[in-house]
C-alpha cells in the first residue's frame, strides 16, 4: 500500500470533518475520493498533503510515518481546483520551478521539462505566460509542474472542478491516459460520480466525515454497500421495499409472473436515445428507463397498462435502510 490513513478524526470547532477514518490507498493506481460537498474529501486530502493535521490517528506514505511531517518532507505533487501559477513566469519556468529550487543541473531540468511538456502537451506553449493558456491548459501546466519533482503521491482537489464540462471530460480521458504512461499513485477528489466512475481504479466514497465504501467501479455501481453509495452512484427508483436502477426494470405487456407488478403509464419522456417512463403500481411511482425501440415496440402510451419486472441481475439494497446521507440528498 502506498498510503496508509488510519483511525483519522477531524474536528472544525464542534464540527466533526473526520470521523474515524481508516483508508489504504494502494501504490501506483488512480483513487478517487467521491461524495457530495462538505462530506470532507477535501480535508482527508489535505491531511494526507500536510496542509491539515489530523487531531489524532495517522498517515503513512510508502511505509514512512508522515503524520507530522511538513508538507515539503512528504514528497507530494499537489494540484488545486484553481491553480496558483507564477504569472511573470512562462509555462517552461513554472514547470521547471520546483527543479530549479532544487538546485539540480541546468541540462536535466531542460530535458526534464521537455519531456514533461510533451507528456501534457505544452510543448508549443513552452514560451507562453500562464494567462495566455486556457483553463484545461492551465491545469495541463499544474499537472506538469506537479510531477517535475517526481512526486511519490499525486494529489489532486477538483482539478477540473472550474472547466466546463467539455474540456472537463476531455481532461479526464486526458488524465487516465497520462496516468497508464506515469503510473504515479494518484489520489482525486471528486463530488462528480460519473468522473470517478469512469477515471479511477479505486473509488473510496466519503460521506459526513465517514467512509461509506471502498471498492472499484464496478464494485461499487454493481454491489453498493447501501442505499448512500447506491443512490450516489446513479439514478434509482423504489420498486416494493427495494431500491433499484430504472434501467434495470423492464416493462411487457403479457401477463404477470411472480414478482412481476402492474401499474399505469402516468408520464412518457424522451431523453436522447432513452426513454424514460413513470409507471405509477400499488406502492407509488416507479421510474423505468428503456431504449426508444423497446419502447415503440410496446406501443405504450399515457394511461396504458403496463407489466414491470426487475431484471434478475439487478443490483438492489433495501430502501428502508435510509441512512441520514440520503435523506439529505
Ligand atoms: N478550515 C476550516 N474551518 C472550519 N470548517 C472547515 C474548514 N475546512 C473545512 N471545513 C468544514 O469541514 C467540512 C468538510 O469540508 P471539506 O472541504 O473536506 O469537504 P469536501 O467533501 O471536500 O466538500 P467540497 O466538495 O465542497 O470541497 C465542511 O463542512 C467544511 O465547511
Amino acid at each position: 500500500m502506498s498510503i496508509e490513513i488510519s483511525g483519522v478524526n477531524k474536528r472544525f470547532g464542534d464540527f466533526v470533518a473526520l470521523d474515524d477514518v481508516s483508508v489504504s490507498i494502494p501504490s501506483g493506481r488512480l483513487t478517487a475520493l467521491l461524495g457530495p460537498s462538505g462530506g470532507g474529501k477535501s480535508t482527508l486530502l489535505r491531511i494526507i498533503a500536510g496542509l491539515e493535521t489530523a487531531d489524532s490517528g495517522s498517515v503513512e506514505i510508502e511505509g514512512v510515518d508522515a503524520t507530522k511531517l511538513p508538507p515539503q518532507k512528504r514528497n507530494v505533487g499537489f494540484v488545486f481546483q484553481h491553480y496558483a501559477a507564477f504569472k511573470h513566469l512562462s509555462v517552461r519556468r513554472n514547470v521547471s520551478f520546483g527543479l530549479e529550487i532544487r538546485k539540480r543541473p541546468k541540462d536535466e531540468i531542460r530535458s526534464r521539462v521537455d519531456e514533461l511538456l510533451a507528456l501534457v502537451h505544452l510543448e508549443q506553449f513552452a514560451d507562453r505566460l500562464p494567462s495566455q493558456l486556457s483553463g484545461g491548459q492551465r491545469q495541463r501546466m499544474a499537472l506538469a509542474r506537479a510531477l517535475a519533482v517526481q512526486p511519490t503521491v499525486l494529489l489532486l482537489d477538483e482539478p477540473f472542478g472550474a472547466l466546463d464540462a467539455k474540456v472537463r471530460k476531455e481532461l479526464r480521458d486526458w488524465l487516465r491516459r497520462l496516468h497508464d504512461e506515469v503510473h504515479v499513485t494518484t489520489v482525486f477528489v471528486t463530488h462528480d460520480q460519473e468522473e470517478a466512475l469512469e477515471v479511477s481504479d479505486e473509488i473510496v466514497v466519503i460521506n459526513e466525515g465517514r467512509v461509506e465504501q471502498i471498492g472499484s467501479p464496478d464494485d461499487l455501481y454493481d454491489r453498493p454497500a447501501n442505499d448512500f453509495v447506491m443512490r450516489f452512484l446513479g439514478p434509482v427508483t423504489t420498486l416494493g421495499d427495494q431500491l433499484v436502477r430504472p434501467h434495470d426494470l423492464h416493462l411487457h405487456g403479457g401477463d404477470p409472473e411472480p414478482g412481476d407488478v402492474t401499474g399505469t403509464v402516468t408520464r412518457i419522456t424522451r431523453i436522447g436515445f432513452e426513454m424514460r417512463l413513470e409507471v405509477l403500481v400499488d406502492g407509488g411511482p416507479v421510474t423505468v428507463t428503456t431504449t426508444r425501440n423497446a419502447f415503440l415496440g410496446l406501443g405504450l402510451e399515457v394511461g396504458s397498462t403496463v407489466v414491470v419486472r426487475a431484471d434478475p441481475d439487478a443490483s438492489t439494497v433495501g430502501a428502508g435502510a435510509v441512512s441520514a446521507g440520503a435523506k439529505a440528498s
